[in-house]
């Protein structure tokens, strides 16, 4: 068990499939979603999510390594695609195979490595990657393109599904550089197309190019953080077209309540002094949690008995204090993220308050705390 402290994360699967609904009804039903599931659902819980995200119409599922598709066709999802969006092992092409799940392709090496690990008479599914702009993964040119398609063709155990891309500035509001990578994909595409005939998968768009270009997204969509219900960037928030359902929320108790004397210092450095009397709860949750300690560098707050509260005095590794607004039981509930009453803390708070980004909030909060899941 790891739920004998009252620390948890709440995972709310009818968001997840509400927003997988808002996007593929955006998007029309000839473009294919494919839910996001990389890094264990993004703190979420990969196969948790990825059940609920079939089930609400995604038809393929998104992962960064090859032991996290493993881990979603161990725990049963055998039937619906998986691609591995990082690059595998070219020696591991043959548990890919075996799994039956697709990779991530680029590199002439690597079909040459991996041709001798694969079993002839079985097929292994390949999107081959185009680097357009995002400069990490992925063939930059056509030459490349051209020779990966021929050894492929060569080689009928390699089975061509895709040819993808990845945005770099999608989420941002100058549009230049997304024009210009989209230019680069489409000669990318054209090219495939004209040696190789039709190709099943074409896709580049992730949340943000899926939400705020909607219409020309190609035939399937990589959908991750605004399937949890987050923006992918706040300043472009007003730009998405949908209401976005958040689906984490985490929370604790209070396990201890004191009134403290004017000056009396708080936590480590005592960097805090009680400016009066005042009322302070101590919080089960710190940097060994993944709620780092710059939370409570600039006054950030929690919520107890529907009020914001800031969290005093440093973060500790598992514990954290908060100035209460009066005496309230141990035992109170405290909410970190997520809604008490009229009051809400969402990721974007938290994440503004860490100079972050949504997505680093989520995938923060390690797996010391426990996820529940509606
Ligand atoms: C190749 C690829 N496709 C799709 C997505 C989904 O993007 P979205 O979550 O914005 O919808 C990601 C997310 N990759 C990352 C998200 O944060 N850091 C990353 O490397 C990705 O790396």
């Amino acid at each position: 068990r790891n739920d004998y402290r009252d620390t948890w994360v709440e995972v709310d699967l009818e968001a997840i499939a509400n927003n997988i609904k808002a996007v593929k009804t955006l998007q029309g039903k000839d473009v294919t979603v494919m839910a996001v599931v990389k890094a264990d659902g993004y703190g979420h819980g990969s196969v948790e999510v990825a059940q609920k995200a079939i089930e609400a119409g995604a038809e393929f599922l998104g992962v960064a390594l090859l032991e996290e598709a493993v881990e979603l066709r161990d725990a049963g999802i055998q039937e619906t695609p998986i691609l591995v969006l990082g690059r595998v092992n070219p020696q591991d092409a043959r548990i890919a195979q075996q799994y039956n799940i697709s990779v991530t392709v680029f590199q002439i090496e690597w079909v040459l490595e991996a041709k001798k690990h694969i079993a002839c008479d079985e097929r292994l599914d390949i999107h081959i990657k185009c680097d357009t702009g995002m400069g990490r993964i992925g063939l930059t040119e056509e030459h490349t393109l051209l020779e990966l398609l021929t050894i492929i063709r060569s080689e009928n155990a390699l089975n061509l599904m895709g040819i993808y891309t990845h945005l770099a500035t999608a989420d941002e509001w100058e549009t230049e550089y997304l024009d210009k990578q989209l230019e680069y994909f489409q000669a990318f595409v054209d090219l495939a197309k004209k040696t190789t005939g039709s190709i099943p998968y074409i896709h580049y768009s992730n949340s943000a190019a899926s939400l705020r270009y909607p219409g020309h997204n190609y035939n399937m969509i990589r959908f991750g953080i605004s399937m949890y219900g987050l923006v992918p960037a706040i300043d472009t928030a007003p730009d998405i077209p949908v209401s976005l359902e958040p689906a984490l929320s985490l929370h604790s108790r209070l396990v201890h309540v004191k009134k403290v004397k004017p000056s009396t210092s708080i936590s480590y450095g005592a960097t805090y002094q009680a400016s009066q009397e005042e009322w302070i709860g101590t919080v089960p949750i710190g940097y060994g949690d993944g709620w780092l300690r710059k939370n409570a560098e600039n006054r950030g707050e929690v919520l107890v008995a529907g009020e914001r509260c800031p969290m005093v005095g440093r973060i500790c590794m598992d514990q954290m204090m908060i100035k209460l607004p009066r005496e309230v039981p141990i035992g109170t509930k405290v909410t970190l993220i997520g809604s008490q009453g009229h009051q809400e803390i969402k990721v974007e708070e938290v994440a503004e308050r860490l100079s972050t980004i949504t997505y680093e909030v989520p995938c923060t909060l390690n797996s010391r705390i426990p996820r529940f899941y509606q």
